[in-house]
């Protein structure tokens, strides 16, 4: 009736992680609508669609309450017209559920917003860990001229909503090259949520 305890090598560089249970790979031409410049995106689609942006290995003991999720993420270096590689982003679709992130290499940031809009920004690189409060969007961008590798970890229970970002036309905010660094900047297609549909994330929590 006890699941046995169980320990998990991560190679910093690559998110290798022994013993995962799953893995999925998001390459190119699976994040159609994600960059501001669609030309851009539709270049880089037709000559590389193929291309890795970022690949997850993870283990999910079980999906019930009171469990968690954990794995890597390791995502490629890139733009796509100025704007870096990121996640699709997500809520979760128990909208009160946490997350944390643990920088293993290279360097990016969390991108994270409320339902009512309010925007942070929090850096990720190695030895740092990320808290990801329970009712934020987040999605995390490799900002770095190295692949970002993270570990994560989150409850079991939590599911991903990715709609509630495409339903807004997108996050307020965008993350840009900016010299060799980086710059959020506003997204012009960005529509704030109406008031029914942030009392719906908060009807999604216990
Ligand atoms: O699910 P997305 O937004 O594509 O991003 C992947 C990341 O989010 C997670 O789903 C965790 O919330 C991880 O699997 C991974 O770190
Ligand atoms: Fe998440």
């Amino acid at each position: 009736m006890h699941q046995p305890p169980t320990a998990h090598r991560i190679d910093p560089a690559t998110g290798a992680m022994s013993h995962a249970t799953g893995r999925y790979e998001k390459r190119l031409r699976d994040l159609a609508g994600l960059y501001a410049d669609a030309p851009a995106f539709d270049r880089a689609a037709q000559e590389a669609g193929g291309r890795i942006v970022y690949a997850v290995n993870e283990v999910r003991p079980a999906t019930t309450r009171g469990d968690l999720i954990f794995g890597t993420t390791f995502m490629e270096p890139g733009q796509i017209g100025g704007e870096y590689y990121m996640t699709r982003g997500h809520i979760h679709a128990r909208g009160n559920r946490p997350e944390t992130y643990y920088g293993e290499s290279g360097q990016g940031v969390m991108l994270l917003e409320t339902p009512e809009g309010a925007t942070e920004i929090v850096e990720i690189g190695p030895k740092t860990l990320v808290y990801v409060p329970p009712l934020w969007i987040h999605r995390s961008v490799n900002t770095g001229p190295e692949p970002l590798v993270m570990s994560f970890c989150y409850p079991g229970d939590s599911g991903q909503d990715y709609e509630i970002i495409a339903r807004a036309g997108g996050m307020a905010k965008r993350i840009v090259a900016d010299g060799d660094g980086w710059a959020a900047i506003d997204n012009p297609t960005y529509r704030p949520r109406a008031a029914e549909e942030i009392a719906r994330v908060y009807a999604t929590t216990d």
